[in-house]
């Protein structure tokens, strides 16, 4: 029975996924085989020794120590695309909200409660207090040309705006999908200048944290909407203040506000609602169970973060799964001590990234004996070793 912790609310569609004959589902476990989680922090978690694999049902991985997890063998998941379509339908929600004065005018409708027969007379007054921009025209920079930001560069092509995109690290699989009509900007410089809005597609990490601050606000035309539905911590709260001050900024609109930015004039905040739709949770639950218990069951990866893809049909025999560092010698060492025991190998894969390399070998005897993983685990450089049968 493998036992999964969920950390957050995963949706019970996508945990359906899992034949109750061999998972047990709970959100608390002393010694779990398997984790979902969603926004909760892990950073200060102890993770138990069965610990093999942890699934992030959406996209940012920023709440989980992936160094940890990688140094203790833990395959770390997430659901690439599963919530794309929600995110790019707030942001677009977040270029009105950041034009029309929205959020504002509501919270004043309100004020009205009272006023009786003279309500309609007095919003008609009243709104020229309100009025907006369009955003058809306009220029948008997107940043980021990942899942989401592809889906919200085409969006707002397709509403009448120029876009704009920045992304050093395109995927092929995404360029394919960017629209031809949005311009590729040549660096931060040409993009920020020319953007009447700029919004925020990027994971949060050591390379992104602070990334909008005081140097990227002065690249920025006077009067920039801002919108940040990727992650708080890729803006500089301090510069973003003085940049609102100034009149840099006109709005920044954030899916993550906090106590600062909560605090300040112009800016729009949502509770983290980006992903937050019925079709995106089952989704993301879906991605992630399949990959959970295609890894608890026959060792494969697909789509982790840490850790190199890895599949291979299986035939019928014993599997022997092992992560190790990747340096050379290891798959000698590893075949070796396999052919002294006296296993042959029927099949074998050795994927490697980074810091990390995974091998998939079958034998071909039905059982394998449990010492075997131990003497394999005794090897230098072996950092987890499994037997599935
Ligand atoms: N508001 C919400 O509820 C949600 C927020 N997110 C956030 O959005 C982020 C992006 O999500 P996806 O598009 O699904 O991820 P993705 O991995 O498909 O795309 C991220 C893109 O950012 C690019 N990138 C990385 N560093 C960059 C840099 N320094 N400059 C320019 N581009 C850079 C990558 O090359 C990649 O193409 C997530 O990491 C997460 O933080 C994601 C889902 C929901
Ligand atoms: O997928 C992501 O990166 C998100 O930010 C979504 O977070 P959530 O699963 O809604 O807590």
């Amino acid at each position: 029975m493998f036992k999964i912790q969920t950390l957050n609310k995963i949706d019970p569609i996508g945990l359906k996924g899992f034949p109750l004959d061999q998972y047990e589902i709970a959100s608390e476990f002393s010694n779990p085989d398997g984790v979902i989680v969603r926004s909760m922090k892990m950073h200060d978690m102890e993770f138990g020794s069965g610990l093999k694999a942890i699934a992030r049902a959406g996209a940012g991985v920023n709440n989980i120590p992936i160094e940890k997890c990688t140094n203790q063998g833990i395959v770390v998941f997430n659901t690439p695309g599963a919530n794309a379509h929600a995110v790019k339908e707030l942001t677009i929600a977040g270029l009105l909200l950041a034009s029309r004065d929205i959020a504002a005018s509501i919270e004043w409708g309100k004020t009205l409660i009272g006023k009786g027969d003279e309500v309609p007379a007095l919003i008609e007054a009243g709104k020229k207090n309100f009025a907006g921009q369009e955003i058809r025209g306009k220029t948008l920079a997107v940043i980021g040309l990942g899942a989401i930001g592809v889906l919200v560069a085409n969006a707002a092509q397709a509403l009448g705006m120029n876009v704009l995109g920045y992304d050093p690290f395109i995927s092929v699989k995404h360029a394919w999908k960017l629209s031809r009509n949005v311009k590729h900007a040549e660096g931060m410089e040409s993009l920020l200048a020319n953007a009447d809005y700029v919004t925020l597609q990027v994971p949060l990490n050591n390379d992104t944290k602070g990334f909008i601050n005081k140097d990227k606000f002065k690249m920025m035309k006077d009067g920039v909407r801002l919108l940040n539905f990727a992650r708080g911590g890729l803006v500089n709260n301090t510069d973003l203040e003085d940049a609102i001050a100034s009149g840099k900024v006109a709005r920044y609109v954030t899916d993550f506000p906090d106590e600062e930015t909560l605090k300040m004039d112009k800016v729009i905040s949502i509770p983290h609602l980006g992903a937050s739709t019925a079709e995106s949770e089952t989704n993301c639950a879906i991605m992630a169970v399949d990959q959970i218990r295609e890894f608890m069951e026959n060792g494969n990866i697909v789509n982790s973060v840490n850790f190199p893809a890895a599949e291979m049909e299986r035939n019928g025999g014993a599997r022997i799964v092992i992560a190790n560092k990747n340096v050379p010698n290891m798959v000698s060492q590893i075949s070796t001590l396999l052919a002294s025991e006296g296993y042959n190998i029927a099949n074998m894969l050795n994927r490697n990234k980074a810091e990390i390399a995974y091998n998939i070998i079958d034998v071909d005897r039905k059982h394998a004996d449990p010492i075997l993983a131990d003497k394999i685990a005794a090897i230098n450089g072996v950092i987890m070793v499994r037997i599935i049968e």
